[in-house]
């Protein structure tokens, strides 16, 4: 106990102020851990025990007022936690939606007991920064169960960059993670997206994994509360049997490894973990995963990221495809394919691992199956070009989108037929009514479902015509990818076991790295025929049934740099040329304002048009610009796009979303078309951010030097940012 203006005070334990809220909220359990790791790293810091913070278990007495806590020292809070959140968002949240943002108008202060008086003395907590990372500290509290706690000022007005780095890298892809098993299953089963009046954890089992059957067939017995319902796949995945299934929705079971059981000593399975998007898509998805492993190298996460290559080796062997996602409503289509360069990212970082060869091998194995037997063949390839294009199998609507999504197009085909819509959509999901213009309108909605970019004008009604830019810049990725890997790491032979050959390829007995460079130039020439625009100097999408090179200004046009596939002075003439026509305000916009069209009333916008941003776009057009030696431009771009993410999240409670409106500075998270903005739901602390923005949050602080980052900080624009920077080189040179 110490004495402290005039309250005997007892000793405050000495914890992190920024260590993770299972440490810094946890149960006695956690809090022995943080003990036994103090020892080991410290013997000069004071112990903490449980028993330090059972002084605080009392009722607070209220009195306002003195301010006069002994200066020099980091302040430290004790505050009771249910009365203080009703009071903080009765007061503060005046909006009524639990969170504290810059557009709440209350007092913006509190007063809050120091915790050296026992919460006698108070003192203001002000801002909104400050007071909503209150209430987010008040509701991780209020999960872990806690009545009192102890609170640093430090977490409170922690550097932003800190908090939200803090945050993604130790709670945020924690919340994203997911195993398929029993100790899993009711977390990974949910679909946000079902639209049965029965939603129920549903697993199907390909039939090549038996073993898996048996297992989940256990679970489902020993546990009928889950009602858990596992299902065989068929062998022949159709349209037809897709269609099937509609009233059946499930996940489709994912790559199972064994551990041993510490308590009975015997080997059992468990999931290979992987991270899910978050908000509505809770489930393994193809091109989301390959963005979130970036960010999760950088946050030494490397487990994950193979868990997900393993996954997408998994998905390859018994589904015959990365999958749009593990559901079953996404067994034909696939997404934009980044194999090769995820598989390549993990080996780098666990090379010197045992079983780093056989990764690689059966990564490039898949991708090489993968290649041949989806995106080198028809439909999707188109023989005349040689180019290939999103173009997926399938029949009907989709049934994982919003209800109203498809209202305009199907109901004048309802009032056609005098049903209603429901009746409608189950009259031509089940072919008793044949719409063959619908049929053509439903490729191609699949097809821009299937290029992850759903949707844009620059694809509807078009899609699976399009060998896009995209597409074939990453498959130009992939054929120089395995042509390195087959000669740099397999002596230039890679045997093919039976498994991994295509019915079009099932003579190949080994592969070569010759082939696959042939396969890249000449890819190379054609997109230089087909999509290069020297005047424009912008590579755009080629219509392979009008036979022309369509005009629509896509973000996409970088990932050639990002592949490697443009010469330096097609890099040279895209940055001059196009960077200008999509660099806003918050980084690069997915289209140009021009090339999206007015849109109003009769024509909503689009998601993946202007004036949204993305991570993907971003986290590509970064590594295209430092691979052609644009630096500045790499570095700019990332600054812009940070510097909006962490502008949104100190004056919006925390919030991260999955898209930004890259043209609105002072409420960029505000997206309104198509099905809104996932993030944006949450009830007074951010559990998860979203996939792809964490990544790109952490990926691209990599990419900022640490003026900048001191710079973002402050939460300093980029253009005075700019200014201090060339006024402090200018006097330099004077000096
Ligand atoms: O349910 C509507 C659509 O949702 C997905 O697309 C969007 O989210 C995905 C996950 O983050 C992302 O990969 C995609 O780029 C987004 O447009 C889903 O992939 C679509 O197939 C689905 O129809
Ligand atoms: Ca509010």
């Amino acid at each position: 106990m110490t004495e402290r203006n005039g309250h005997r005070a007892p000793s405050i334990p000495i914890v992190d102020p920024y260590s993770n809220a299972d440490v810094y909220y946890g149960d006695g359990d956690s809090l022995a851990r943080l003990r036994d790791r103090r020892r080991a790293f410290s013997a000069t810091l004071q112990d903490f025990s449980r028993e330090d913070i059972q002084g605080y278990l009392g009722s607070t007495p209220s009195r306002r007022g003195s301010h006069d806590e002994p200066s020099g020292q980091p302040r430290k809070f004790r505050i009771e936690v249910d009365p203080t959140l009703d009071a903080l968002l009765k007061q503060e949240d005046t909006d009524s939606n639990m969170q504290i943002t810059i557009e709440d108008i209350g007092p913006k202060t509190i007063s809050v007991g120091t915790a050296g008086s026992s919460g006698i003395n108070r003192v203001d907590v002000r801002g909104t920064y400050m007071l909503s990372n209150l209430l987010q500290e008040l509701t991780i509290a209020k999960d872990y169960g806690r009545k009192t706690i102890i609170l640093d000022e430090a977490r409170l007005n922690e550097n932003p960059v800190s908090r939200l780095s803090r945050l993604i890298k130790h709670s945020f892809w924690k919340a994203l993670t997911r195993r398929i098993d029993g100790s899993n299953i009711e977390v990974a089963g949910k679909d946000p997206k079902d639209w049965t009046a029965d939603p129920r954890p549903r697993i199907y089992v390909p039939p090549g994994a038996p073993q898996q059957f048996e297992y989940y067939s256990n679970i489902a017995k020993n546990n009928p509360e889950l009602r858990l319902d596992v299902i065989m796949l068929d062998a022949n995945i159709t349209p037809d049997y897709v269609m099937s299934l509609v009233d059946k929705p499930g996940l489709l079971a994912l790559a199972m490894q064994t551990k041993l059981n510490d308590k009975t000593q015997e080997e059992e399975l468990e999931g290979v973990p992987f991270v899910v998007p978050g908000g509505r898509f809770n489930e393994l998805y193809g091109w989301d995963s390959y963005m979130e492993s970036l960010g999760l190298i950088v946050s030494d996460r490397v487990d994950l990221a193979k868990g997900m290559v393993i996954n997408f080796c998994f998905e390859i062997k018994h589904y015959g495809k990365i999958l749009n996602a593990n559901r079953s409503y996404y067994l034909t289509r696939s997404q934009p394919p980044f194999l090769t360069d995820m598989a390549l990212r993990v080996y780098e970082r666990i090379k010197t691992e045992p079983d780093a060869l056989e990764f690689l091998r059966n990564a490039v194995l898949a991708a090489i199956k993968e290649y041949y037997s989806v995106w080198a063949c028809e439909p999707r390839l188109d023989p005349v070009t040689g180019l290939s294009r999103y173009r997926p199998e399938g029949w009907g609507v989709p049934p994982e989108t919003e209800p109203s999504h498809f209202l305009h197009i199907l109901q004048p085909y309802a009032d056609k037929h005098g049903m209603t819509f429901k009746e409608f959509v189950e009259a031509y999901n089940t072919r008793k009514v044949a719409e063959p213009e619908l049929d053509e309108y439903f490729m191609h909605d699949r097809a821009v479902r299937e290029s992850g970019h759903d949707t844009s004008y620059r694809l509807e009604r078009v899609c699976g015509n399009l060998a896009t830019v995209d597409l074939n810049s990453l498959l130009y990725k992939y054929e120089v990818d395995i042509a390195r890997i087959i000669r740099i790491h397999f002596k230039d032979k890679l045997n093919i076991p039976v498994e991994f050959r295509t019915p079009l390829t099932k003579d190949i007995e080994f592969e070569s790295s010759a082939a696959w460079d042939r396969r890249a130039r000449k890819r190379k020439h054609r997109m230089d025929q087909c999509c290069w625009d020297a005047e424009r100097g912008m590579f755009f999408d080629y219509d392979t049934a009008k036979k022309e090179r369509t005009s629509y200004e896509t973000a996409t046009t970088f990932w050639a740099m990002w592949a490697g596939l443009a010469s330096p002075q097609q890099a040279a003439m895209m940055t001059e040329k196009a960077l200008p026509r999509f660099e806003a305000f918050g980084g690069l916009v997915s289209g140009t304002e021009e090339s999206r069209g007015p849109v109003g009333l009769e024509r909503p916008n689009r998601q993946w048009d202007y004036p949204y941003g993305w991570a993907p776009q971003q986290m590509l057009a970064w590594t295209a610009f430092l691979r052609y030696g644009y630096q500045e431009e790499a570095e700019r771009l990332a600054y812009k796009w940070l510097y909006m993410i962490t502008k949104a999240f100190v004056d919006f409670n925390g919030i991260v979303v999955e898209k930004y409106d890259v043209t609105r500075p002072i409420d960029p998270h505000r997206v309104d078309a198509e099905y809104g903005n996932q993030g944006t739901n949450f009830k007074g602390a951010p559990r998860e951010g979203f996939g792809w923005v964490n990544a790109s949050y952490v990926y691209g602080l990599e990419i900022l030097n640490a003026h900048m980052r001191r710079a973002l900080g402050t939460i300093t624009p980029y253009e005075t940012y700019k200014k201090a920077v060339s006024a402090q080189e200018a006097s330099e040179a004077a000096f």
